[in-house]
């Protein structure tokens, strides 16, 4: 895969060496020029994550999620909840930033440089639809949605 650097401090904030390391993602850093506070409750704001791919085919695609301890501890998640990076697009990746906070917390302080969401790669199936009336095959669960086999 080729990566294009579209901010020059990512060389030393350093590109992630996942594939030795043994993490299945890349950490994403925040391009800002300075400190930027994130109200609890704000409209998701668009960060820039320095970063531009070229898939090497189109049978994956990358996936930008929230950072556990980001999320979990802090607050700051994605306002698209989970962002998904299409294999022919090239452009810079944005992570959507969010204070899930409720409204009256204290805002977030995001600092230049700071891991603020990791990506995955996923492979990608497209199998072919074939439009009918009924299904051919029966299942035990049939239409059972939500909660049909118990709490
Ligand atoms: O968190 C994200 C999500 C998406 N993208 C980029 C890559 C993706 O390929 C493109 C479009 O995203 P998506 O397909 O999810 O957006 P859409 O709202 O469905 O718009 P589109 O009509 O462009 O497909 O935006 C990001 O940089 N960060």
């Amino acid at each position: 895969m080729e990566v294009r650097i579209l901010d020059p401090r990512i060389h030393e904030w350093g590109l992630p060496d996942y594939q030795t390391a043994g993490s299945a993602a890349i950490d994403l850093f925040a391009c800002i020029d300075a400190p930027l506070n994130i109200a609890a409750q704000a409209p998701a704001m668009l960060i820039s994550a320095g970063i531009a791919l070229s898939f090497d085919d189109f049978s994956f695609a990358g996936l930008v999620l929230p950072r556990s301890g980001q999320g979990h501890k802090r607050g700051l998640v994605l306002g698209n909840s989970t962002g998904l990076i299409d294999p022919d697009y090239t452009g810079e990746i944005l992570i959507s930033t969010w204070n899930r906070n409720p409204a009256g917390c204290d805002p977030i302080t995001i600092q230049p440089g700071e891991r603020i969401a990791q990506m995955i790669f996923v492979p990608v199936l497209r199998p072919a639809f074939t439009v009918v009336d009924g299904f051919s095959r029966a299942t035990a669960r049939a239409a059972g949605g939500f909660g049909s086999t118990g709490a």
